[in-house]
């Protein structure tokens, strides 16, 4: 009998070592519940902001990226926040009234104000980069320049903002951060991807220049072409060129000056659409270094008028490329150095507009589809084509030029061939932010690009608790289960040993 009741007892006792360890469980989990939830709740990001203006040839676009300030130097983690479109032409239209170059900035820079939370203000980098425009400015009137980019300083002064400064940015830095820009928005700079080229080539047409840039899949001849990078622990070797005078404003000049003029001052045009007609004053359209002054400047004005023949259009832009020598193993155009090209293209900025007119920027495209969409194009007289689409009259009467310069420049120009031009991806923007040099830009000037891989950050104390929590108690339940089962075996082994005795 009192052997029954010390196992009654011990019975008792073990329950309640199972109840107290459910109930220690529970109050764990609990705490752990708790803990997990307090930490998670969100807390206001550490957001940091920066401002790039692109001060093209034709506009000046604003960029507002931002990023958390304590992941500023991982992969992919700056993003478009805002952008706006600055009215009225490019800074270096302003070259004979310099003020208002900096005066045509401030909707924007007011927007940024608004965009941006005040007290960030003082913190946040503005940056202005000026391209082709400038450099064409600079070349023909250097002080001018210098005086426009002062005024511009000036005016960007007077906010609040942590200003960088103004620049002339170089062909080569358009083009390279371009590139930067396309394969940091496409996550291409991480380690885990496949292969040694995972990076995708840039091309970028502006107004008034024109940027290839990609890693060939060889040596890279030419010193001047190239440009060497360490990102995120990798070493890329680029080839990149910038065409002053080939962007699409300033090749559309070269073009019309190659046209003869009749002697009523008449121009007749192939690669506008039939039933155009415009007036071109000879002494305000002339005025840049692409173009000196045509020998037929007999007349002032000229008489510009479309005949929309896409075979003749072929031949007259063809002729802006001059394809006669080449001093190196392969060349583009001009003489230009250039790699075969190989590998995936993103095109941007007016590739991009034009490809997208003529909705030809969906992939699967073929070169021979858009060869007939731009024909097409050409051949529809002026006025159905004014009825057809509601864009700028501008763009609209350029189209049938753009759309063959565009096929002259990347199929006669860069050596693209209907094999490869599925390779070109026309785009805009990558996940919400523009593909542009500019964010490129940005990361370089802030080092938010580093040149080895960020090393893995420790334990945050948050997750050390828990994991420290979770340890302990699994070691609690393992030595309560192990002493639970050892006193199960002690009794059972007490039992059997005072059987034996009996
Ligand atoms: N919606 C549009 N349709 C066609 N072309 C456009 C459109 N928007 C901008 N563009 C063109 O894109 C080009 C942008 O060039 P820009 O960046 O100003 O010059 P650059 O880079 O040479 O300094 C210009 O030729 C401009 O006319
Ligand atoms: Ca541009």
């Amino acid at each position: 009998m009192p052997e029954a009741r010390g196992g009654t007892k011990s019975s008792h006792w073990r329950r309640c070592l199972v109840v107290i360890t459910a109930v220690l469980l529970l109050v764990v989990i609990a705490v752990l519940v708790i803990v997990a939830v307090r930490q998670n709740r969100p807390t206001p990001p550490n957001l940091k902001f920066g401002i790039v203006l692109d001060a093209g040839s034709s506009h000046t676009g604003l960029f507002i990226y931002q990023w958390l300030a304590e992941k500023m130097n991982d992969t992919g983690v700056v993003r478009q926040r805002d952008s706006c479109s600055v009215k009225g032409p490019g800074i270096s239209s302003y070259w004979a009234d310099v003020e208002q170059a900096g005066l045509s900035l401030r909707d924007c820079l007011n927007e940024a104000k608004r965009s941006i939370p005040v007290e960030q203000h003082r913190e946040t980098p503005v940056f202005l980069g000026a391209t082709a425009g400038m450099r064409l400015l600079r070349s023909q009137n250097s002080s001018q320049a210098e005086k426009l980019l002062q005024a511009v300083e000036a005016f960007i002064h007077s906010y609040p903002f942590d200003f960088q400064g103004a620049q002339i940015v170089t062909g080569a830095d358009e083009g390279a951060f371009g590139w930067i820009t396309i394969n940091y928005l496409m996550g291409n700079f991480l380690q885990d991807m496949a292969g040694p080229h995972e990076t995708v080539g840039a091309l970028d047409l502006g107004g008034a220049s024109t940027q290839i840039t990609f890693v060939p899949d060889g040596e890279i001849e030419s010193l001047d072409n190239s440009m060497h990078f360490r990102l995120y622990g990798k070493n890329y070797e680029m080839y990149t060129h910038s065409y002053l005078c080939y962007g699409k404003d300033q090749a559309l000049k070269m073009f019309l000056q190659k046209l003869g003029v009749s002697a009523n001052g008449t121009v007749f045009n192939p690669c506008f659409n039939e039933g155009y007609e415009k007036s071109i004053n000879v002494s305000n359209f002339f005025t840049s270094p692409c173009t000196p002054m045509p020998p037929w400047t007999t007349h002032q004005t000229l008489r510009v008028i479309g005949t929309g023949n896409s075979h003749q259009c072929r031949d007259h832009v063809r002729q802006i490329f001059n394809q006669s020598s080449c001093a190196w193993n392969q060349c583009s155009f001009n003489g230009v150095y250039q790699p075969h090209v190989w590998g995936k293209y993103g095109a941007i900025s007016a590739f991009y507009f034009v490809m997208k007119f003529f909705n030809m920027d969906k992939e699967k495209v073929s070169l021979d589809e858009v060869k007939v969409a731009v024909d097409k194009f050409c051949s529809t007289p002026w006025d159905q084509a004014k009825n057809e689409y509601k864009i700028k009259e501008k763009y609209l009467s350029e189209n049938c030029f753009s759309g063959h310069y565009v096929l002259i420049l990347l199929v006669d120009g860069y050596n693209f061939t209907s094999s490869t031009w599925n390779n070109i991806q026309f785009m805009k923007k990558i996940g919400g932010s523009d593909a542009g040099w500019t964010l490129g830009y940005m990361l370089n000037r802030t080092n938010m690009i580093p040149a080895e891989l960020p090393r893995p950050k420790p334990m945050s104390k948050a997750s050390y608790l828990s994991v420290m929590i979770i340890f302990s108690l699994l070691s609690f339940c393992w030595s309560s289960v192990c002493l639970y089962s050892g006193g199960r075996f002690a009794d059972r082994d007490r039992r059997i040993w005072r059987r034996d005795l009996i």
